[in-house]
């Protein structure tokens, strides 16, 4: 097995991903991977559910957040702070978001959850393996947002983002997904 460097991944994974969303059928795959969280048993018994806002050529989690609203659940959306640490806050109707210098959108002001109230964190990322490793854009936010969580984490990948196995060097602070919905 040829080993690349994460960021050699990144990039070759931010085509891949982009490609298969622009793909018309890639709205079928999307749908089964919803609908597969939609009845994953920790995703139905949370209460609290962490999830990012997405951007342009990132999986969408419109669905996600729709379906947790209409069932009268709470969304809690991540704000970055400085040292790559992350704090997630409450998202309704009233909640200001700004856009950031990466690309993403976050919530200004608003209610902070503690980490130990959210009980799903849907993580984001550009690799997922079948060992539950993950690589995402870098930041290592969830890395670290990750250590002392002790809800369930859990990552949609399309096709393009499973690997059998990781083709990277698992580092020290990598941390694993509870469960990668596939
Ligand atoms: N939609 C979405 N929101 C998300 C994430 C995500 O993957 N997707 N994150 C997942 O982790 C966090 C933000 N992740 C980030 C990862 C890397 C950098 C970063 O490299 N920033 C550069 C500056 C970038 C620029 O100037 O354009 C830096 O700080 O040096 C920033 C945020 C939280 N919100
Ligand atoms: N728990 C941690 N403590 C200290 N440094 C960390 C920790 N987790 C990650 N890092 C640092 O963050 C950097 C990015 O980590 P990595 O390459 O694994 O990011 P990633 O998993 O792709 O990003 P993210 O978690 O934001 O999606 C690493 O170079 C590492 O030094």
């Amino acid at each position: 097995m040829v080993i690349q460097s994460k960021q050699q991944i990144r990039k070759q994974q931010m085509l891949a991903l982009k490609d298969f969303l622009g793909n018309p059928d890639a709205a079928t795959v999307m749908d089964r991977l919803y609908q597969s969280l939609f009845s994953d048993p920790d995703f139905k018994q949370a209460n609290t559910v962490g999830v990012t806002l997405s951007m342009a050529g990132e999986v969408s989690t419109a669905p996600i957040i729709a379906a947790v609203q209409s069932t009268h659940r709470q969304v809690v959306v991540p704000r970055t702070l400085p040292h790559r640490q992350m704090e997630f806050v409450r998202l309704d109707d009233r909640t200001n978001l700004k856009p950031t210098k990466f690309g993403t959108r976050e919530p200004v002001g608003g209610h902070v959850v503690a980490k130990s109230a959210i009980d799903v964190l849907i993580v984001p990322g550009l690799a997922f393996t079948r060992d539950h490793y993950r690589i995402g854009f870098g930041g290592g936010y969830y890395d670290r947002f990750l250590t002392g969580f002790t809800g369930c984490s859990i990552a949609l990948a399309t096709p393009p983002q499973i690997f059998d196995q990781p083709n990277w060097q698992i580092e020290p602070f990598d941390q694993q997904i509870d469960k990668i919905i596939f």
